[in-house]
């Protein structure tokens, strides 16, 4: 009877209020937990159990919950800001974080042009007004939009939804943005101005849409506001802590700022005392609690767009708007997968092979890759280079929990050491059966000539070496592989070159190219009940092949069905047998 293996589904965590429009594209496959209203704390503990968590702008996702996170995989914004993100943790642990760029911008752009209309006509305060029987027309007499000038800092997405709008209304359009771009600028009927300060001095409208970042902190205080008009009205849709709050009740106080409409805050939900407790209760001001993409529409948006990425993500696919990932086109992608296989192997091979040298802190080897042939042009190696360093660094890691992929590959290769020189050459592949081939060389240090002199000081169960080649080890280490019909071979192993998949439990022995060699190892692996399923006789790659002390050496490379125990490892190397013999697992 064929007892069926149970793998449990992904768990994907949801503790703020997501659209069911994307969950519907989850819950067949994965298993969804709702749950709203979790403390930190709370958080923290089961954040474990989980491989994706979506996220709105509540939800604080620091280190110290990411270094809780045993098995996340992806952390989905479901809109624009990655402020409640600590990305560059996120980065450090190899969890992608996805955001949905454009799903909400019209909607914030929107609720942007509704606040300045609000506190341009007193809606908020002329609405409580009738609601308690009052009838007070002119107290509440506002000003129109048209003809006056509305000052926009960060003209990118949102930006410029705005001016567009109010284009619309007859406004007149400034903007300050260093990085705008000044074709989509004019488009809109924008026009940039160099500083912040001449966009302020001229502002009857003042917006902000812009990230949070140290650049933008604070960067509306009361110098600034002391800048423009005493009739101006300032508005808030981006974030909290752009226009200092404290700054900005004491210039309302004093009648040198005319009013604000403010849709986000320092502290969300407020806290009572605080700054933005005291702007919110501000009579000139009109608040909204962070409803900028809080239409249905929106939240149908980026509901589908982050649930796309987070499937695609725990089906081992790139997503389209990774924060901390390259963006790789799907069909890019596809080229790819084959050689990210190859070049995962070709690095758990260098690893196992020459186990020898690598400790497990540290490689201190440089590698150059060399990508030939069709490869070499490829928009992005990216995953080719996360693929290496992940195969170089997983047989000397413990998996638990560790995660080597295309978002950390970099910083983890720095942190222990690994220095790859990525270079492409259009080589004709013509005589070739393959139309790429991928050459990984590791420059041999100095050091390694005197490394280990006998397999006594092997820090690798797996390998025993001859004491007579040491020479060898001072050259450079070289791989060389291929794909072919989507499969992985490795074509070049040192100075030896052979055709083998580099897959399954591997036995690789040098030895002299002698008779008797194949039926000796042979008789020892049957003698051990391990079982050869395919065997390859690597002679001397030809360019080295000119007459030296080991030009009579070749490499075989044996598939076996169980790993070879140590005794027999040791019985391989005799001076009749093998020169040197390594176990590898692929
Ligand atoms: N209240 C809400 O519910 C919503 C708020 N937002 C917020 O709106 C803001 C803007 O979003 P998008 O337009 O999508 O972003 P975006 O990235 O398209 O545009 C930001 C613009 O700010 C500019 N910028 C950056 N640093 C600047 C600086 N120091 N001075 C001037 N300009 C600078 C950039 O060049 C860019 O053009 C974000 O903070 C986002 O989180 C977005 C959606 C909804
Ligand atoms: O997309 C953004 O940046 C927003 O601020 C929207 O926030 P929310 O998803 O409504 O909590």
């Amino acid at each position: 009877m064929v007892i069926p293996v149970y793998t449990p589904k992904p768990k994907i965590l949801i503790p703020e209020k997501v659209s069911p429009d994307g969950l519907a594209l989850l819950k067949e496959r994965f298993e969804v937990d709702e749950r709203k209203g979790l403390s930190a704390e709370e958080l923290k503990d089961i954040i474990a159990n989980y491989e994706a968590l979506i996220i709105r702008s509540e939800t604080k996702v620091t280190a110290e919950l990411l270094g809780a996170a045993k098995k996340l995989q992806v952390v989905a914004r479901a809109g624009v800001g990655v402020d409640n993100v600590d990305v560059v943790a996120a980065t450090k642990h190899g969890i992608i974080v996805v955001n949905s760029p454009s799903g909400n911008i019209n909607a914030a752009a929107e609720h942007t042009i509704a606040l300045m209309m609000a506190v341009a006509r007193n809606i908020g305060d002329a609405s409580a007004s009738i609601k308690a029987g009052k009838w007070e027309r002119s107290r509440l007499v506002g000003i129109e939009a048209q003809g006056k000038t509305l000052a926009i800092v960060g003209l990118g997405k949102v930006g410029l939804t705005v001016a567009r709008i109010a284009n619309g209304f007859g406004m007149r359009l400034i903007a300050y943005d260093p990085y705008a771009n000044p074709t989509l600028a004019a488009a809109a009927s924008v026009t940039l101005k160099p500083s912040l300060a001449e966009i302020l001095e001229e502002a009857d409208f003042l917006t902000l849409h812009t990230p949070l970042i140290a650049s933008t902190r604070d960067m509306i205080n009361a110098a600034e506001l002391a800048l423009m008009k005493k009739t101006a009205i300032i508005l808030n849709v981006a974030r909290g802590g752009m226009i200092n709050e404290d700054a900005l009740v004491e210039a309302l106080d004093a009648g040198t700022i005319g009013g604000a409409g403010f849709d986000v805050f320092t502290s969300e939900p407020p806290q009572a005392n605080t700054s933005a407790s005291r702007l919110i209760a501000h009579p000139k001001v009109v608040a909204t609690p962070h409803l900028g993409a809080s239409t249905k529409e929106a939240q149908e948006n980026v509901s589908i767009d982050v649930c796309e990425q987070v499937v695609a993500i725990l089906s081992g696919e790139l997503p389209r708007s990774a924060v901390n990932a390259p963006i790789i086109l799907p069909e890019e992608s596809r080229t790819l997968q084959p050689y990210v296989n190859l070049l995962e192997k070709m690095g758990s091979l260098y690893t196992q092979h020459y186990s020898s040298r690598v400790n497990s802190k540290s490689f201190r080897t440089t590698f150059d890759i060399t990508y030939e042939g069709a490869l070499a042009n490829i928009n992005t190696t990216k995953p080719l280079f996360a693929a290496l360093v992940k195969g170089l660094l997983t047989p000397i890691t413990s998996s638990d929990g560790f995660n080597i992929n295309i978002v950390n590959a970099e910083i983890l290769a720095k942190e222990r050491g690994i220095l790859i020189n990525e270079q492409r050459s259009r080589e004709n592949t013509e005589d070739k059966p393959y139309s790429s081939f991928v050459t990984l060389r590791a420059r041999a240090s100095r050091s390694l000539s005197h490394q280990r002199t006998d397999a006594s000081r092997s820090n690798s169960p797996n390998s025993t070496r001859t004491p007579v080649k040491q020479a060898a080890e001072s050259e450079d280490q070289v791989i060389q592989g291929f794909v072919s019909g989507n499969k992985p071979f490795i074509s070049r192993l040192d100075r030896f070159k052979g055709e083998f998949v580099p897959s399954g439990t591997l036995l690789i022995c040098r030895n002299f190219d002698s008779c008797g060699k194949i039926g000796f190892v042979g008789s020892l692996l049957g003698k051990a009940g391990v079982n050869i399923k395919f065997m390859n006789v690597a002679p001397l790659h030809e360019v080295d092949g000119a007459e030296d002390e080991f030009s009579s050496e070749a490499l075989m490379i044996l598939g076996v069905d169980k790993p070879v125990g140590e005794n027999v490892m040791k019985a391989l190397y005799t001076t009749e047998g093998v020169l040197e013999a390594n176990l590898v697992t692929l």
